[in-house]
Parts: C-alpha cells; structure tokens; sequence
C-alpha cells in the first residue's frame, strides 16, 4: 500500500530491546497501522487496530507479511483506543513472539513466523498521529 505516514527503515532494533510510540488517534479515525520487520513486503507484524474499516468494528487485526503474502489474521477484540485520544504503544520481541503494550495495562502477543532478529524497518499508516518514538 502506499505509504502515507512515517516510515523508518536500516533500524536495528534487537530482542529484549523496544520501541515506545506515543501519539494521538484522529477523531475521525477509521483505522491505523504499526508496521515492523525487515522491509515493506517483510513484516513480523502488521498491528491494526479498526475502529469501523473492512467491515471490522473496534477489533486489532495482527498478521504478518512474507513475500508480500498474508498469513493468517490473529482477531484481539480487546480494544483499548478511543478516537481523539492519546495513545503509548510499545513493541518488543523475541525469538519466539511479538509483544505490544497497549494502553490500560492490556498486552498483545504474536508468534515471531519470520524468526525476525532484528527489527530494520517501522512505519505508522492512517489515523495516528505520532508524537514521539523512543528506543530503549
Ligand atoms: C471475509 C473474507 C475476506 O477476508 C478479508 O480479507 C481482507 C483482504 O485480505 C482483509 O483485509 C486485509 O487485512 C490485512 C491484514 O490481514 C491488512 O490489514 C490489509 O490492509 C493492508 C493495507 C495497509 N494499508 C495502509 C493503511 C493502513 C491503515 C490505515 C490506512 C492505510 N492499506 N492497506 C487488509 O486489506 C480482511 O481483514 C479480511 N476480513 C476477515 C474477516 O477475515
């Protein structure tokens, strides 16, 4: 898809490290996505939460992207984001899973299929406004 938000690429970001994004969800917000791995068409992780979008209602779609090819959506119907507010996500990962930090305390898991070892490549689409990343 055509990138139209932010996009970081030749990261390298290693296990046990993480990303911490804090923005603001547009008020009108449809959808928006983290997008982490290797490169576009190579992600460990595509997190997107929809408030109405697909024909999805307030629902975090997870998957990943090999070779430019879906896997199988992971559906978290625990849904922490309100549009207009602000939100911290954080991101980190090991050898075996993915874990996003979500607001309320709620947390995210999802299998490492790439057997990513680093992230290199980040961006953020649609309806967030980022404000601040941190990598600790
Ligand atoms: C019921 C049979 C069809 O299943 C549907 O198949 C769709 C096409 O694969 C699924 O939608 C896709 O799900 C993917 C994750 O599994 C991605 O979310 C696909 O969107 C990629 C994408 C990113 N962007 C950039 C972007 C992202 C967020 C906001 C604004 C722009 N534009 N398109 C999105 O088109 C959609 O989630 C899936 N629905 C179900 C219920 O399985």
């Amino acid at each position: 898809a055509m990138e139209c938000g932010m996009v970081l690429t030749h990261l390298k970001v290693q296990p046990g490290e993480s990303i911490a994004v804090k923005g603001t969800v547009l008020p009108d917000a449809k959808s928006f996505a983290l997008n982490m791995g290797r490169a576009g068409s190579d992600l460990a992780l595509h997190f997107n939460p929809r408030f109405e979008s697909h024909g999805d209602t307030r629902i975090i779609i997870c998957n990943s992207l090999q070779g430019g090819e879906w896997g199988e959506e992971q559906r978290e119907p625990d849904f922490p984001f309100q549009p207009g507010q602000d939100a911290k996500i954080g991101i980190s990962f090991d050898a075996q899973e993915l874990t996003v930090a979500l607001p309320g305390e709620q947390q995210l898991k999802f299998p490492n299929r790439l057997g990513l070892e680093a992230i290199e490549f980040f961006t953020v689409e649609g309806d967030f406004r980022v404000k601040s990343i941190k990598f600790k």
